[in-house]
């Protein structure tokens, strides 16, 4: 099944990183075009895996979307757990701050209701390997009992 990252599809509209149309834009023109990628994404009728980019919930809209035109799976993982995977992240404009654990913990705060008000399933990827990560999504999505 093909795979797409809407942030690199949204890279390739805009021409430039993500980091540089944050920068020279702003986010809520990033999220402008972040919902017209995913729409467009969610309206073909072929099946796909679609990775969103972590704040795609944050618009009503996208979660509407979501909700009437995909599965959602939610990888659940804690702040502390983020940050040391993203320790080295110099592309993520949200976290090129002081103290990203910190950013982290406030963003998931207003963000782990939303990923979980749209998500058919939550799997906690703590401690897995992303391959373990596919092995549970892969299931849940089979067997498609919520849990
Ligand atoms: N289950 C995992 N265990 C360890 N590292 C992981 C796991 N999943 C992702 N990572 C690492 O975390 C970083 C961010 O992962 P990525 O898939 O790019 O996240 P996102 O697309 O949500 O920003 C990458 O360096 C990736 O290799
Ligand atoms: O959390 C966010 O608001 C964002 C996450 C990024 O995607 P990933 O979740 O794939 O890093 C990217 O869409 C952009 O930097 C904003």
């Amino acid at each position: 099944m093909p795979f797409v990252d809407v942030d690199v599809a949204i890279e390739e509209q805009i021409q430039c990183s993500i980091r540089d149309f944050f920068a020279k834009e702003g986010e809520a023109c990033f999220r402008d075009v972040e919902r017209d990628v995913l729409a467009q994404l969610l309206s073909r009728s072929a099946p796909m895996v679609i990775a969103t980019g972590g704040g795609a919930v944050l618009r009503p809209e996208n979660r509407m979307q979501l909700k009437a035109h995909s599965k959602v799976v939610y990888l659940s993982a804690s702040p502390h757990e983020i940050a040391r995977r993203l320790q080295r992240d110099t592309q993520r404009p949200l976290l090129q701050v002081d103290n990203p654990l910190q950013r982290l913990m406030d963003l998931l705060a207003v963000r782990d209701p939303l990923y979980k008000e749209v998500a058919d399933f939550v799997v906690a990827g703590g401690g897995l390997s992303a391959t373990q990560v596919a092995q549970r999504v892969a299931m849940q999505v089979e067997l498609g009992t919520p849990g």
